[in-house]
């Protein structure tokens, strides 16, 4: 137990972020159910004073892998890898405190791309161990996130934590987030053109801080990074992927092997005779994204926030640094899956999906979204914005953190636009 405390005040010196369990001090416990992995987040909170909000004061994170989705045949099983992290809050929160603290599964794209009965299952299962802790479990406690909410909740953590939302000027900066089985874009139009020309179902209003905004954001399923291999490979949707084989330019030449994504497997492989290389894989990977996303005008010109795989991918080729992140552009990405691709040999110790991944980046960036080569990505990794989170979990921007932090204002308020015009078909 007492190793326990020890490496709690690890994590949190004292002096940066101090804990101190008064009665004021209370606990939340999320998990954000990702599709290529699921996590814990224990939040302390310290109410000051009555009349103050509560204060994010600590956090312990964990994290499993593969995310719940891969259990989709074995949803007790899945359950149970909640279970194991659950425990760690029966060692974080104070027992006399249990009763008070609430637990929250929210799931991502890897359950929304499963059947309605097989996601059902798995959240059922999940619902069961919540009620068999001591833990307080709220209505509707475990659910599928919405995607707008997803996009919009990544927007108000990254603007809140930087300052952005409180005070006069407010400069707020865009979002981009790239998970595993979908993406978000999110922003707030300054012109009246890009409030015209979006889809209603892309436009929605908030309120917060006496505030209300009115946010463009859109979370496209099937085009998160693993999901875009899948599609770039033509294995997306395949049930029933045994025993056959998927080709493309953009891995290894003499590359085969298997791979399991959402409780399938699949096999994949080098193109043997054929083309390899940037070229012939950007045209595969065009494919995929290319009038498939709706492009509004007014991103052309500004700045954005880039995290989760762009983050990852930009680190893992050394584009920023995996501490303290950094600024690129577009551009870096294409020349970075130019020389990865075209060189494909000399990077064989890294993963076979490089080349293609980045290629992805490159073509959802500037053909998806319509982004120019030099339009300017802020990737900073979540120890930049939350100093006092663990080590272990550098390079996420929390894109839940708010739903405890916020939520005495925030309280999922939310409502889409509601416009009289046709539905373009987007996929989403
Ligand atoms: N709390 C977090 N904040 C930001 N990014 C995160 C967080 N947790 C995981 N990630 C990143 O998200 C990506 C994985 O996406 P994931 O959440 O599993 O898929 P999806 O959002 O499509 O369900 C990885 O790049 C991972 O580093
Ligand atoms: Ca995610």
């Amino acid at each position: 137990h007492s190793n326990r405390v020890m490496w709690f005040q690890d994590l949190f010196p004292p002096n940066v972020c101090p804990i101190n369990a008064k009665a004021n001090t209370f606990y939340g416990i999320m998990f954000d159910a990702g599709s290529t992995g699921t996590r814990i987040h224990i939040y302390t909170f310290v109410q000051k004073s009555p009349e103050n909000l509560p204060e994010l004061e600590g956090e312990i994170f964990e994290s499993v892998k593969p995310g719940l989705s891969a259990y989709a045949d074995q949803p007790e099983k899945g359950a149970e890898t909640v279970k194991r992290l659950l425990d760690m809050a029966i060692d974080a929160v104070p027992p006399h405190l249990w009763k008070k603290t609430p637990v929250v599964l929210k799931a991502t794209a890897g359950l929304r791309l499963l059947s309605e009965e097989k996601a059902q299952a798995l959240l059922l299962e999940v619902k069961e161990v919540f009620e068999e802790s001591p833990f307080l479990v709220p209505e509707n406690s475990v659910s599928i996130m919405d995607g707008s909410y997803e996009g919009i909740l990544a927007w108000i953590t990254v603007n809140f934590l930087t300052g952005q939302l409180s005070g006069q000027n407010q400069h707020t900066v865009g979002t981009l987030d790239l998970g595993g089985a979908s993406t978000q874009i999110t922003f707030l139009p300054r012109f009246e053109e890009t409030l015209k020309e979006s889809p209603g179902d892309f436009l929605t209003s908030f309120e917060m801080f006496n505030s209300t905004y009115k946010l463009y954001t859109h979370s496209y399923l099937g085009f998160g990074l693993k999901a875009a291999r899948l599609a770039t490979l033509g294995a997306l949707n395949m049930e029933a992927a045994d025993g056959q084989m998927f080709r493309s330019s953009c891995l290894p030449k003499q590359l085969e092997a298997e791979w399991h994504f959402g409780g399938v497997k699949y096999r994949y492989g080098g193109n043997k005779e054929g083309e390899t290389g940037f070229k012939p894989c950007y045209l595969e990977v065009l494919k995929v994204v290319k009038g498939k996303l709706h492009q509004p005008d007014e991103i052309r010109g500004s700045s954005f926030y880039a995290f989760s795989y762009y983050y990852d991918r930009a680190v893992d080729t050394n584009l920023i640094d995996y501490e303290q992140g950094g600024v690129l552009e577009v551009r870096d990405f294409e020349r970075k899956a130019k020389e990865v691709c075209d060189n494909m040999e000399r990077y064989n110790s890294a993963s076979p999906f490089l080349c293609m991944d980045l290629t992805y980046i490159t073509a959802l960036l500037k053909e998806g979204f319509g982004f120019r080569d030099n339009t300017l990505l802020q990737s900073r990794p979540r120890s930049f914005i939350f100093p006092c989170a663990a080590d272990t979990h550098k390079g996420r921007v929390d894109a839940i953190h708010k739903t405890f932090l916020i939520h005495k204002n925030f309280k999922g308020k939310y409502q889409q636009e509601k416009k009289n015009k046709k539905k373009q078909p987007l996929q989403g």
